[in-house]
């Protein structure tokens, strides 16, 4: 275990990461990315919510060997987290999309990509495949909108160029207003390439306001169906908040969800993820995979988000200010002190692999200041109890992929 790695003379945690980048940035791009919707409450609670718990580690357990893989999107993940869609990573760096995944792939963790990546995701892909012959994952995030037919060609696309996965990003039938670009007079350069989508071109204006991306307001459940009908790749739902679309979401046949609320990017004042997600747990009870972004920011909140139900974590700004510090290098960077740190919290939890952790192992803030360990509440120990009850319930209610975390 690296115990002790230095992995560069400024950077020793995701802070020290972010704050580098951002001095990287010109101000109106620093804005673009960290930036959220109005008041910015549910951007920064998404990070608090991991502070209002807290490990309860379990010690003399033998952690000379800590496994942090798993296992997502069929593939091997070299632990629970990969790079969530964001636009526009040549802002941050030349490189753009190309740098982001070649550290992805280097690292063994997967990728989705933004339908407004500067760079094609067959090409994203492609340059990966020159490190990693088709180890990771990739996925597509498709922002629905109104011409039919563009969602079409990003679907095929994304199709060819390998993806395992399109995430229909389901939070933003309207843009959300980001005051940042309102007061840095934000405007994209015009040479900024969008090739997801080539029959959109030369952006102008704020992404606040540029009418051209005026996504379908109409999007409803019943569409979803029509996107399952058109793609062979797998359909995920990114954006879910919700035990009753969690529920709506299996019932229209989706293949996993992602809890996210756009990185408080779209409506501002919703619960954080992290606070959303046991009762989406719970609604799905292990249907489908449960995904999670927002506010992730250490290793010790990865363990989090799994110990309360998540399969798998994404994070969307991390990259980029990696990409801004120091181009591909920085992403490696980051990458490796997220990996390096789950790690370490993991051996230190007495957790040998990512299926020994449960929500025993968190306590969460009460109202009265104190932590109380978190009883499982969630569907899990539901599952227990009735199996306690009737000895007769059949395994094969259980999903398989779920029984070794019962
Ligand atoms: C600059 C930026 C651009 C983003 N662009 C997209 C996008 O095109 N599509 C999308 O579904 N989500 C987008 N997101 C949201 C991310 O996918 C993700 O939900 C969010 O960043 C997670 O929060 P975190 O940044 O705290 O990790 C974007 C986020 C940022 C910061
Ligand atoms: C005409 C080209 C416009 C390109 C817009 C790119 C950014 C879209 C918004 C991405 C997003 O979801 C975000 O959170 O930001």
């Amino acid at each position: 275990m690296n115990r002790s790695a230095v992995y560069d003379d400024r950077v020793h945690c995701i802070a020290d990461l972010e704050k580098e980048g951002m001095a990287n940035l010109p101000r109106m791009v620093a804005g673009f990315f960290s930036g959220g919707s109005m008041d910015l409450l549910t951007r920064d609670d998404n990070k608090l919510a991991y502070d209002r718990y807290r490990l309860r580690p379990r010690v003399l357990i033998d952690v000379t060997n800590v496994d942090t893989s798993t296992v997502c999107l069929d593939k091997m993940s070299a632990f629970p987290m990969g790079i969530a869609p964001a636009a526009n990573h040549a802002l941050a760096h030349p490189s753009g999309e190309v740098g982001t995944s070649r550290a992805a792939a280097r690292k063994g963790v997967h990728m989705a990509l933004s339908v407004w990546s500067n760079y094609s995701t067959a090409e994203v892909c492609q340059q990966a495949k020159t490190i990693n012959q088709n180890e990771i994952a990739y996925c597509q995030q498709l922002c629905v909108l109104k011409d039919v037919n563009i969602n079409l060609n990003v679907l095929k696309r994304a199709e060819a160029a390998g993806c395992k996965a399109v995430f229909i990003t389901v939070d933003c039938p309207w843009l959300g207003r980001r005051l940042n670009e309102f007061q840095n007079t934000f405007s994209l350069p015009s040479t900024l390439k969008f090739p997801n989508i080539p029959e959109i071109d030369e952006p102008q204006s704020m992404v606040t306001t540029d009418e051209r991306i005026a996504y379908d307001a109409a999007l409803i459940w019943q569409k979803i169906q029509y996107f399952k009908q058109h793609a062979k790749m797998q359909i995920w739902l990114k954006g879910i908040m919700t035990a009753e679309d969690a529920e709506l979401a299996v019932q229209h046949g989706a293949d996993g969800i992602i809890v996210s609320n756009h990185g408080g990017r779209q409506l501002d004042g919703t619960l954080a993820t992290l606070d959303a997600l046991p009762e989406v747990v719970n609604a799905v009870r292990g249907r489908i995979p449960v995904h999670i972004d927002g506010g992730i920011r250490r290793g010790s909140d990865i363990f989090k988000a799994l110990a309360l139900g998540a399969d798998y974590c994404w994070v969307g700004r991390i990259p980029l200010w990696g990409l801004a510090y120091k181009g591909e290098e920085g992403v490696s960077i980051a990458l490796n002190i997220l990996h390096d740190e789950f790690k370490l919290v993991m051996a230190l939890m007495g957790c040998k692999t990512v299926k020994d952790i449960t929500a025993k192992h968190l306590a969460r803030l009460q109202s009265d200041g104190l932590y109380k360990p978190v009883e499982e509440y969630d569907w899990r120990q539901r599952l227990r109890d009735a199996n306690a009850e009737m000895s007769e319930l059949a395994s094969d209610q259980i999903p398989s992929r779920l029984q070794s975390r019962l």
